[in-house]
């Protein structure tokens, strides 16, 4: 089988003094500190509790420079864009929340995860203690950070729950904890690595196969059922002008999932789309509900949706996937669907995950060689700067305005979109209609 783990406990590496942040000491053996406790702090997105966290939640997303990144000049409207698409957003989320029984079951699952996953480090042998970091919602990774300094964690673990790296996901979450980290001494010096991505270990593959060949034997004509990865979507341009590695990484996991589910017997056939868009700008192609309908007119009757990006359960897969993506698989003349359950805290699931942190444990405080991920493991900074060295503006998911990135007319721009905010804002409560609704989330 061709999917490989880096090895343990084999560090081609390169190691760091964490008080020299700017890596001029010479590389040195990284030693372990005479009281060792270890922690790892699982990365997730966090969701809103209740339909109250709706809109401040959504605010907390779109004030997010990995999701709109505005260019310098105009970076001190930021709070004020993630206000109005926020509020503009706010009821049809709203919607998405009650449909599901009022809010998002992150938080729950995430935590079931945590504690599973405490349980099968100490079945392994490895006491260590698991936090909960949230990007957008409690508990915040400010607080995880909190808790991890108080109990004097000496050698930190960071867990992405993403299989893929995606800069808007764990690639948002790890610059945050980088500043984080800049800016508190005691964090400073703590040693800990990061493991990027994971969606190519054995473990997470069997499981994920796992789930689906149990899905499958539940239809009739189990071969002609098509496997439907559904991944979450992110814009076109980061993948092609800043560089995401999210979609090659989502390619080579479907291509690795498919592998071991044919070599299980399973000879369906396939198709990999992607969900979940926001806004008018371009996206991954292709989209979900057009590749639904096509599968539809090209006579599939049978259908299997697996969600692809993420571990647990949440509106994407409960609202759109089981309610959305169904009734319009339904009309597209597909009778028979079935969807894989989020691995939430499946055995095997926890077991590799576990598997991972002690794999990454000789790697704390060091730049692990080259592994089969397309972002390297290692320290926050370096890892940062591996994948996204230049910084480069992202353009962004919601455009406002793409009039050019000269100085002047950068100024101009942020000018005129001000003057242009004011106006519709203006407009709106005059009209009571909502304009930049209609312009901006057109879906
Ligand atoms: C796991 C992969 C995800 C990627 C990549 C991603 C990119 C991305 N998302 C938005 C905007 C929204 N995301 C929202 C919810 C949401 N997003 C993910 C995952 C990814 N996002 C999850 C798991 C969730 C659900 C959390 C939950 O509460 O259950 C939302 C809010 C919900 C909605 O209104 O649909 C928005 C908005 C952008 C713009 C983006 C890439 C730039
Ligand atoms: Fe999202
Ligand atoms: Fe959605």
């Amino acid at each position: 089988m061709p999917v490989q783990r880096p090895a343990a406990a084999t560090p081609d590496v390169v190691c760091f003094d964490p008080q020299d942040t700017k890596g001029t000491s010479a590389p040195a053996v990284a030693a372990t500190p005479a009281v060792d406790k270890v922690g790892v702090l699982l990365l997730n997105l966090g969701g809103p509790e209740r339909l109250s966290d709706v809109k401040p939640f959504l605010y907390n997303l779109f004030a997010d420079p990995d999701i709109i990144r505005l260019p310098q000049t105009v970076k001190f409207l930021q709070p004020l864009l993630a206000t109005i698409i926020s509020t503009l957003r706010a009821p049809k989320s709203a919607e998405g929340y009650k449909a599901i029984g009022g809010g998002s079951p992150l938080r729950k699952i995430t935590d079931e995860q945590a504690e599973a996953l405490a349980a099968a480090l100490r079945a392994k042998g490895q006491a260590a203690d698991v936090y909960v970091g949230m990007r957008y919602w409690h508990p915040y990774t400010e607080e995880a950070l909190e808790d991890i300094k108080r109990d004097g964690v000496t050698r930190l673990v960071i867990l992405p729950l993403y299989p893929q790296f995606s800069i808007s996901t764990s690639g948002s979450s790890l610059r945050l904890l980088e500043s984080l980290f800049r800016s508190d001494a005691a964090l400073k010096s703590l040693r800990h690595t990061v493991i990027p991505s994971w969606y190519q270990r054995r473990g997470y593959v069997c499981a994920m196969v796992d789930l689906m060949v149990q899905e499958l034997a539940k239809f009739r004509d189990r071969e002609n059922v098509e496997i439907f990865f559904s991944a979450h979507g992110v814009p076109k341009s980061y993948v092609e002008e800043a560089g995401d590695p999210y979609k090659e990484e989502m390619e080579e996991c479907v291509r690795l999932i498919m592998e071991e589910l044919r070599a299980r017997g399973h000879a369906n056939s396939y198709t990999l789309a992607y969900q979940s868009r926001v806004g008018p700008a371009e996206w991954l192609k292709p989209y979900t509900d057009e590749s639904i309908r096509q599968l539809g007119a090209r006579g599939v009757k049978s259908m299997l949706a697996v969600p692809i990006s993420f571990v647990s359960e949440h509106i994407e897969t409960l609202e759109e996937i089981d309610m959305e993506y169904r009734e319009l698989a339904e009309e597209s003349g597909i009778r028979n669907w079935g969807r894989v359950p989020a691995l939430n805290t499946n055995d095997a699931f926890i077991g590799d995950l576990a598997d991972a942190v002690l794999e990454a444990l000789p790697y704390v405080g060091c730049l692990a060689g080259p592994t089969d991920s397309l972002v390297p493991m290692g320290d926050l900074e370096m890892l940062l700067q591996a994948y996204d060295r230049e910084r480069r503006t992202l353009p962004s998911p919601v455009e406002f305005w793409e009039w050019g990135w000269t100085k002047s007319a950068e100024t101009w721009n942020g000018r005129i979109a001000m003057i242009a905010i004011i106006v519709i804002l203006l407009l709106e409560g005059v009209s009571g209609q909502s304009i930049l609704k209609n312009l901006i989330w057109a879906e």
